[in-house]
């Protein structure tokens, strides 16, 4: 079995393709996973589930009847890309019939992610808000940035489709967090308007949304008469739902517990 990331704790699965679980199915993620899925040999879609349904697609089954579809189809990991409530029921019912779940789904409370973690005490849950490896490889970059440069004002920018709902995205949360641990303090300032100068240890957070970008990531350090600009931009959805599929066949059969995209890529920083 493919596991990718360190080669460690490698579940003993069997060697046939991993049976993978879709939700959210007619999403601009679930279809993109949908189709990424077709062209792998390591793993095999069993079940793709809709809330909404699509009449020309015979193969959706409804949301509705999802624990006793994960019952009678029997994956070895469901992947969801739906939104924050759908997401925490689907993640129950994986509970309910003990199966390792991705969730690639941004924008939950902190009540929604209480009862993610709380889940992932019963069954293996990997959660990340990025599946893509130039975010993981951003990510490295600007915690040494922030950690080498004290003291420089920090402005981070994202740009999404017209279509995404949460703000700001999930990603830049995770980014946010990371400057916030390196620089030990938790001072956001979302979109600025009015009349008095940025303050010292401010973070600047600036969301767009435009057109069918796909997602860009810009975190801006300032000072000392220079500007340092770490950017990253995804060129198509393929990059987060090939890193999803990837961490699904990866979580496949391991322990219950929470897991991370960085578990499966092998970043152990
Ligand atoms: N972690 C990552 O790398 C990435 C994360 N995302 C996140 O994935 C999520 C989905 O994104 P995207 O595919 O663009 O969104 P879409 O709106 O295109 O698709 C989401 C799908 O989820 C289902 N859904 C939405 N709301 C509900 C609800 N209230 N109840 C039940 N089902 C619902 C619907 O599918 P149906 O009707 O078929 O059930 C819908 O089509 C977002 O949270 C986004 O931020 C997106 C890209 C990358
Ligand atoms: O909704 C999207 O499209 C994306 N959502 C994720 C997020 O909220 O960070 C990841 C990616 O940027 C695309």
């Amino acid at each position: 079995m493919s596991a990718g990331g360190d080669g460690e704790d490698v579940p003993e699965l069997s060697e046939r393709p991993v049976r993978v679980a879709i939700t959210g199915a007619t999403g601009r993620m679930g279809v993109e996973l949908r189709e990424l899925a077709a062209d792998r040999d390591d793993l095999t879609v069993v079940l793709v589930v809709s809330r909404s349904g699509d009449d020309t697609d015979d193969e959706l089954e409804d949301a509705a009847d999802l624990p006793s579809l994960l019952e009678e189809r029997d994956p070895d990991v469901l992947v969801d890309f739906t939104g924050p409530e759908s997401s925490v029921e689907y993640v129950a019912a994986c509970v309910g019939t003990e199966i390792p779940v991705v969730v690639g789904t941004t924008g939950f409370s902190a009540e929604q992610n209480a009862a993610l973690e709380d889940a992932g005490e019963s069954i293996p849950l990997l959660k990340a808000a990025n599946f893509s490896r130039g975010i993981a490889g951003l990510r490295r970059a600007v915690r040494e940035a922030v950690s080498a440069l004290p003291g420089y004002d920090i402005e981070l920018t994202e740009t999404h489709h017209n279509g995404k709902r949460d703000a700001p995205s999930g990603t830049a949360n995770t980014i946010l967090d990371d400057i916030e641990t390196e620089r030990e303090t938790d001072n956001r300032v979302h979109g600025r308007e009015g009349d008095q100068p940025r303050e010292a240890g401010e973070i600047g957070v600036h969301a767009r949304r435009a057109g069918d970008v796909t997602g860009e990531h810009e975190v801006l350090l300032a000072g000392n008469h220079e500007v340092l600009s770490l950017t990253h931009r995804a060129g198509s959805r393929g990059v987060f739902a090939a890193g999803a599929l990837d961490a699904a066949v990866w979580l496949a059969g391991r322990e219950a517990g929470r897991y991370d995209f960085s578990d499966v890529i092998g970043d152990s920083r």
